[in-house]
């Protein structure tokens, strides 16, 4: 797994890593050759203008210029202020040192200029805005990103999308949109989420010293971005030995009247996921539809009111249920009333491994007035659970006084008070969004984001199905249940990826997804074995 660090926390390796005796100027120089060296592998590399700004990442502009200088490349730095002009001695070092080196430089350019000067370039190095930028993007760096942004180059940014906040993942009004980032010491949480997934491109980490590893391990990571390999753990071979219950039950309890699709989409993407036994329970005017649709999956009815939504009365009925089943969903499809908030309570309150999503969490938030980590329920429950919130759920569910999260890390920073209250390793919380995020008292673990053409009603319950299977089939292997959520996730990316291949990226249903469940843990499992591909010999 790759660590993903904060800001402020890249900032203290970078402090830990002069203490070891690797100075500031010394990781300049490397990191500007380490973006020197991925702009030379590109290829047919003959041009290179470089945009610099004025701190450290103008900086590391500076070296990389006066190290393909050094390798024959016609380089041209463009900068905003005479090098000898640069406030920050390292920057102005370096940029001194490369001008004497016999590095040409342009400064200030007007923009036709710049605009000529761009369209020479096989390659722009964009060093003008590092993690020191804040705010909304001041001239020259607002005209220079317009004119980087038409211009036809490849583009490699160097730690950062100019314009990009690491940290956030939020692009001010201007911001380069890099072909590639090559980012120091560690990922950081704004290149993975929201506006960086659109701006970074192929993301390489640079990690300038051999103590790095450890010294960003040390600074404790806020994620951990999954390899595929790191799925063998929850991928291993079942024994063959295996009949239906043996594969694990599934109860999916859900459904209204009114959405009576929801809980069957959850339904059937569990049997698709592998349960070897799924049960449908829902309101009996909504069972007959279901049943309709449900050859394989048995549909109980239960009772309703007058809107067709699960009343308290179901308790018994669905408490037994749920004895049985090795995994029970709660949630899709089911409306928020006193009867379905009864029935959430109960839930947590038996043994059986439980995912909470949709209106059950409602139903959750409603149950503990947004006061989920003071809520004895959830934390005093020892059988495993995963809640599964996209950033409105989960603001409802962390209370009133916290806005909703709108980036990665108020994600993780909101997941956390939860699983932190809880304590226990039984507690996850699956934060969805364009990053979505698994999130345990330990780490937090981060699958692969699947496509764009996962944004489609219903493609939530599919998760949530394929998430009370993977429950259900692993109960009795006390799994890492942060990581085995991460991988129903690359799952359901992966059946997102296939259904789009098939049907169009723009024409995806959730249906589409469930029917592509099986060959997408297939592709996932098969990569997570042989992650360079299967030995022919
Ligand atoms: N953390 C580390 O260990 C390392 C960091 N290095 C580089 O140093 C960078 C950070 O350097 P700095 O802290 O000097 O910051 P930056 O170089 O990212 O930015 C600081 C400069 O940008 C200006 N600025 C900030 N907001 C602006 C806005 N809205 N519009 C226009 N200008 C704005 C500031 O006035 C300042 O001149 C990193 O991104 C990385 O490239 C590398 O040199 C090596 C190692
Ligand atoms: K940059």
């Amino acid at each position: 797994m790759q660590p993903v660090l904060n800001i402020n926390d890249v900032r203290c390796v970078e402090v830990a890593l002069t203490r070891e005796g690797v100075s500031v100027s010394e990781l300049m120089h490397r990191a500007g050759y380490a973006a020197a060296q991925e702009v030379l592998e590109l290829g047919d590399v003959d041009n290179v203008v470089v945009l610099t700004g004025l701190g450290n990442n103008g900086g590391d502009g500076w070296v990389a210029a006066e190290a393909l200088h050094g390798r024959g490349v016609n380089v041209k730095v463009v900068c905003p202020i005479e090098p000898d002009g640069l406030s920050g001695d390292l920057a102005r070092q370096v940029a001194q040192s490369a001008v004497r080196a016999g590095v040409s430089t342009l400064v200030g350019p007007p923009r036709d200029e710049l605009e000529s000067l761009l369209e020479t370039a096989d390659v722009v190095l964009d060093c003008m805005l590092g993690t020191g930028f804040h705010g909304e993007v001041r001239a020259p760096f607002d005209i220079w990103i317009e004119c980087v942004n038409a211009c036809g180059a490849r583009v490699v940014s160097v730690d950062v999308p100019s314009g990009l906040s690491g940290q956030t993942g939020h692009a001010a009004s201007a911001c380069v949109v890099a072909d590639m980032t090559v980012t120091m010491l560690s990922l950081k949480p704004g290149l993975l989420a929201d506006d960086g997934r659109d701006v970074c491109g192929a993301i390489v980490v640079a990690p300038l010293a051999e103590q790095t590893e450890r010294l960003v391990v040390d600074a404790d990571p806020v994620a951990w971005r999954t390899d595929l390999s790191d799925y063998l753990e929850v991928t291993a071979p079942r024994s063959a030995a295996v009949d239906k219950f043996s594969r694990g039950s599934v109860l999916v309890v859900g459904g209204s009247r009114r959405f009576p699709g929801a809980a069957i989409m959850a339904a059937r993407a569990a049997a698709r996921m592998g349960a070897g036994y799924v049960t449908l329970a829902m309101p009996a005017s909504a069972a007959g539809v279901a049943q309709a649709h449900l050859l394989e999956i048995p549909v109980v009815a239960l009772p309703e009111d007058a809107d067709g939504v699960i009343t308290s009365d179901a308790r018994d009925v669905v408490l037994k249920l749920a004895e049985r089943s090795s995994a029970v969903l709660v949630g899709p499809g089911m409306r928020v009333s006193g009867g379905t908030c009864a029935l959430v309570s109960a839930l947590l309150g038996s043994s059986t491994p439980l995912v909470i999503d949709a209106d059950g969490l409602n139903c959750l938030a409603r149950l503990t007035n947004g006061e989920l980590p003071e809520f004895p329920e959830v934390t005093r429950r020892t059988a495993p659970l995963i809640l599964t919130p996209h950033r409105g759920e989960l603001g409802r569910l962390v209370g009133a006084t916290t806005p909703v999260p709108d980036s990665l890390v108020s994600q993780l920073e909101a997941a956390r008070k939860v699983v932190w209250s809880d304590g226990g390793s039984e507690l996850v919380v699956v934060t969805k969004s364009n990053a979505t995020a698994c999130v345990g008292v330990e780490r937090a673990v981060l699958p692969k984001p699947g496509p764009a053409a996962l944004a489609t009603a219903g493609s939530g319950d599919v998760l949530s199905g394929m998430m009370a299977a993977a429950l259900a089939m692993h109960r009795d292997e006390d799994p890492d249940l942060a990581l085995l959520a991460a991988y129903v996730c690359e799952v359901h990316g992966y059946a997102g990826s296939l259904a789009a291949e098939r049907v169009g990226s723009h024409a995806v249903m959730a249906g589409d997804l469930i029917n592509v469940i099986g060959l997408a843990a297939d592709a996932v499992d098969e990569h997570a074995a042989f992650p360079e591909g299967p030995d022919e010999g």
